[in-house]
């Protein structure tokens, strides 16, 4: 079963899209057409004043970084030598009245600590025009990054936002049509965001779009129904729980050997080639779905057999999440609409059955509720639970809020953020592993001597460290998501950290792309290398003096997997701060134990038939030629046609 691509991703190829082939420097033009009257020329005149203004704003941080914005841009130098003397009262590309029409929208009160308004985002709007059409020096201090719209609507955008971090550092700002992000790719600059100064800001677009399928689910909640639902959930991840969780994955993942055996018994490998064929994502993605849909709420999915109209509906909604960020107006708000437009129907007839089975859970949960407190809760002896999930937890808890609603709200989070994440890990570790022949056999002589063919214990799990290590690896070469997605509730100053300090306005949307930090060799030596070895030891970097740099003993005594706190947020798979996972054990856990079970019993190697199918353009994506799967941007990294792999039984 494929999953969708997600929201944020495709929200910023549609809106690269409407900015007409090239964006920032056309950031408000929707067509070939320019702003007013303006020619095309000119338009470039008043996007190189911008960047000589921003220029002379960099020179006092004493950084470099507008001459590439310039060149970038205009193609020429013509224009840097006319504007660096530009100031901010010599703006000239907008009329006199523009002051005053801005001074509307503001009038209305803004109080820090809600949630945007409308004036937050036209305050926004307007210092971006008048950055780039007005000749204002940059209120915020981000450069503006220019280029192609392949370099981002291709669906490998996070490798685009990777190129421009290259070019402009941290942050950087892109516009689309009338949209505008800071991208940020610094970990200072991150922990700020995530952690010190995380109440200033929310979840912004994302919230915005995973809201009518969510509700006040942890991910899109306000920030007073996510303080109580967070207090509530945290605890049901409880130790005894996660322990007993390690045999259940075991058991989910019975049935995923199951079929793997009969996959490779099949011998319909292509020619030059032996044993069976498989398409390896897709088997990972059901075996997650399974996971969650009994550790959450005690559902079997048994997506890994079969399929079913439930399965359907999970999957239907992600789909729907991902064509409303790509629609330019909200016409699901429309009277009727949801009556009469096809997709429309179907979507909210595939989300009832999915309430209804979520209600019908919900209920007969409350129906059997054994209120307790949570210290309580948390010593029950899991091996004589007849219903182990997070929802029991959840009902059972004294004080509860157990409002239906809210339950399905928080369960919805849970399945929708809690599958296609892990499945993506499982994936992209067997493709690591099958590209490097000398870790796998170091993995598997590990597997060997720990478990040999039992079923994983959480105590093996602690004994296999390489294993482990393979997940953070993983998780560090693909993070998932790859971009986190914030909006400025009040306006701050970001730290200049490894970049440059910026002030980031209030409505401001952020992209802190995990993919840069975790890709950035300031960071991490040979970055682009799988090499699970190098969590190991530590490292420093004196060139970053801020960043406090890498130190295994910060993790390897307290935790099984390295974190944030360990590498001074330059390592943030499940981000950090209040608003971190609260299933990033569960869920490391869940692939190291997948990987377990798998890699014993079979050999894997890639189905030579279908890789060439799976390549893009090699010379618009040279890291195809290390992705011979390639990648394709959603909620997760996917591979663009799946991981076809040729398996067989491992001799043993
Ligand atoms: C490898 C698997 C996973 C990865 C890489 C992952 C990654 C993340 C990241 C990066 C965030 C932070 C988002 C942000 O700050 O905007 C997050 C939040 C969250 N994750 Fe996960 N996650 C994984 C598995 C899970 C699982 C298994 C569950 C639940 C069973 C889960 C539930 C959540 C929830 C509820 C949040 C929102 C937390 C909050 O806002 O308080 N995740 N995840």
């Amino acid at each position: 079963m494929k999953v969708a691509p997600s929201a944020f991703t495709a929200i910023l190829c549609y809106a690269a899209a409407s900015s007409n082939g090239v964006w920032s420097s056309t950031a408000f033009t929707p067509s070939s057409s320019s702003v007013g009257s303006a020619s095309a020329a000119s338009r470039r005149r008043h996007v190189g004043r911008v960047s000589s203004n921003l220029h002379a704003v960099d020179m006092k941080e004493k950084e470099d970084i507008a001459p590439s914005t310039t060149s970038s841009v205009n193609g020429s130098d013509e224009t840097a030598a006319t504007d660096t003397s530009t100031t901010a009262t010599d703006a000239e590309g907008l009329p006199w009245w523009w002051e005053y029409i801005w001074k509307l929208p503001m009038m209305q009160p803004g109080t820090p600590g809600t949630d945007c308004t409308f004036a937050d985002g036209a305050n926004v709007l307007r210092t971006n025009i008048e950055q780039i059409y007005g000749g204002y020096p940059s209120r915020d201090g981000c450069p503006l990054a220019t280029g192609e719209i392949t370099d981002i609507a291709d669906g490998t955008m996070f490798i685009g936002l990777q190129r421009y971090a290259n070019e402009y550092g941290s942050p950087y700002k892109l516009c689309f049509g009338p949209k505008s992000f800071l991208v940020i790719s610094d970990p200072i600059q991150a922990k700020h965001i995530l952690r010190d100064a995380n109440s200033m800001y929310d979840k912004g677009i994302l919230a915005e779009i995973l809201k009518p399928i969510m509700g006040k689910g942890l991910i899109p909640a306000d920030p007073v129904t996510w303080s109580v639902r967070r207090r509530a959930i945290v605890p049901a991840f409880h130790k005894a729980w996660l322990n007993h969780m390690v045999g259940l994955f075991g058991y989910c993942n019975q049935g995923l050997i199951d079929s793997l055996y009969e996959a490779s018994a099949k011998n319909d490998a292509p020619a030059g080639q032996s044993g069976g064929k498989i398409e390896m994502e897709e088997k990972f993605c059901s075996v997650a779905l399974d996971i969650i849909g009994l550790s959450v709420f005690n559902y079997e999915f048994g997506s890994v057999t079969k399929e079913s109209p439930v399965i359907k509906a999970v999957y239907s909604a992600l789909v729907e999440a991902e064509h409303r960020s790509m629609t330019p107006a909200p016409y699901w708000d429309l009277p009727l609409a949801n009556e009469l437009v096809p997709r429309l129907r179907k979507f909210n007839s595939d989300l009832q059955l999915l309430d209804g089975v979520l209600t019908d859970l919900i209920n007969r949960a409350k129906s059997s509720r054994q209120v307790d407190d949570i210290e309580e809760l948390e010593k029950r002896d899991y091996a004589n639970v007849k219903d182990p999930s997070l929802l029991r937890f959840l009902v059972d808890m004294r004080g509860a809020d157990i409002d239906n609603k809210q339950l399905r709200d928080d369960l919805m989070t849970m399945l929708i953020a809690g599958h296609e994440t892990t499945a993506a890990v499982l994936t992209w570790a067997l493709f690591e592993l099958t590209k490097h022949p000398d870790k796998l056999a170091k993995v598997q002589n590990e597997i060997d001597t720990v478990i040999g063919d039992r079923t994983p214990t959480y105590d093996d799990i602690k004994s296999m460290q390489y294993l482990r290590l393979v997940v953070a690896e993983t998780l560090r070469l693909y993070p998932e998501p790859p971009l986190l997605i914030r909006r400025c509730r009040t306006e701050n100053v970001l730290p200049k950290g490894g970049g440059r300090e910026a002030t980031v306005i209030r409505g401001m949307d952020i992209f802190l792309s995990l993919y840069n930090l975790h890709h950035d060799e300031r960071f991490w030596p040979e970055p682009n290398e799988f090499i699970p070895e190098r969590w190991e030891t530590k490292y420093v970097n004196p060139d970053v003096p801020e960043w406090a740099g890498y130190d295994p003993e910060k993790w390897m005594n307290t935790n099984l997997y390295p974190n944030e706190v360990a590498s001074d947020f330059a390592y943030l798979p499940f981000g950090g701060g209040p608003r971190k996972c609260v299933g990033d054990e569960f869920a490391t856990l869940e692939a190291t134990v997948t990987l377990a079970m798998v890699l014993r019993r079979f050999k894997f190697e890639f189905d030579s038939s279908k890789l060439a199918e799976s390549k893009v353009d090699i010379m618009k994506h040279p890291e195809d030629l290390e992705h011979p799967v390639g990648m394709r941007t959603g909620a997760t990294i996917h591979t663009r046609k799946g991981l076809h792999m040729v398996i067989k039984k491992r001799e043993m």
